[in-house]
């Protein structure tokens, strides 16, 4: 099964779609011939607009492919995807820069501040970057969201871990991209911070409408989300709707049962 259905979202206001991004048969190969690996195979799914979903499955699954393909930082081999009803498998470079830097936002496990801004100077960077002026009243209400006020003068070195992070999601959230993809966003901090910003993320959902999409391997870390999508061997395999931590350790040692590589020790996507 490679289907997975999305959870309509409430309050619409009718002129966006429910579906934020969504991928239709895709088929992600890497190689050729005897090295050949299929990554993503025949994946159907649609990410819901104001909600959090999280990826999951063992190392190899196919999560950073999936995540990577529906931001169009990868070409696929075959199917569509589509971001806001974009289809973008087709766009020339340039154009898929161009979506990257004004449609979506990521949050990487690395940071990447510039050491030489201040934090609120990173905040704005791609902004600034793009010519575009932040919208002022927008970006007081993530930097409350992330808790920043007393810090916007300091530069990376001066700030914690965790708030250096906070940073990094307030400039994910700041240009009001209509996702934000976070891979392992919480695998560089220690808990307390990793719950920290956990909660942030969840906050940016429930407060300001945002979409998030998150790989981890953290059921702790998955129960935050909405959905939970199930990745095996390049297949979505099962779904979770409104997650527990114990839920979701309970389906992964179950998924482990029926499929091989599942718990996480030998993932293979051959
Ligand atoms: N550039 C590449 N060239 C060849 N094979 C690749 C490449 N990138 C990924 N793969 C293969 O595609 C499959 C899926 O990889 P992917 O990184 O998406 O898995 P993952 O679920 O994110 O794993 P992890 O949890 O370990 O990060 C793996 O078998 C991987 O070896």
């Amino acid at each position: 099964m490679t289907t997975a259905v999305t959870t309509p979202a409430t309050g619409g206001n009718g002129a966006r779609s429910a579906v934020a991004a969504s991928a239709r048969k895709l088929v992600k190969a890497y190689g050729s011939g005897e090295t050949r690996v299929v990554a993503l195979d025949h994946v159907d799914v649609e990410i819901a607009r104001g909600a959090f979903t999280a990826i999951m499955g063992p190392s190899g699954s196919g999560k950073s492919t999936l995540m990577h393909c529906l931001a169009g930082l990868d070409s696929v081999t075959e199917g569509e995807v589509r971001v806001g009803g974009q289809e973008i498998t087709r766009l020339k470079e340039k154009k898929l820069t161009r979506l990257r830097r004004d449609r979506i936002g990521f949050i990487f496990q690395a940071f990447n501040l510039l050491p030489t801004l201040d934090a609120l100077e990173n905040i704005t960077l791609p902004m600034d970057i793009a010519g575009r002026k932040p919208d002022k009243a927008w970006l007081e209400n993530v930097i409350a969201t992330v808790n920043l006020e007393g810090r916007l003068k300091h530069r990376p070195s001066e700030l914690s871990g965790g708030q250096q992070q906070r940073v990094a999601v307030a400039r994910a959230l700041a240009a009001r991209p209509e996702i934000i993809f976070a891979d392992e966003p919480t695998g560089n901090l220690d808990s307390r911070s990793g719950a920290e910003m956990l909660r942030f993320l969840r906050r940016s959902v429930d407060e300001l409408g945002q979409t998030i999409v998150m790989v981890t391997h953290d059921p702790v870390a998955a129960a935050y989300s909405d959905r939970v999508l199930y990745l095996a061997d390049g297949r979505i395999v099962d779904e979770m709707d409104s997650p527990t931590a114990e839920a979701v350790l309970d389906r992964m040692l179950r998924l482990a049962e029926d499929v091989p590589g599942a718990d996480g020790t030998h993932g293979s996507a051959s």
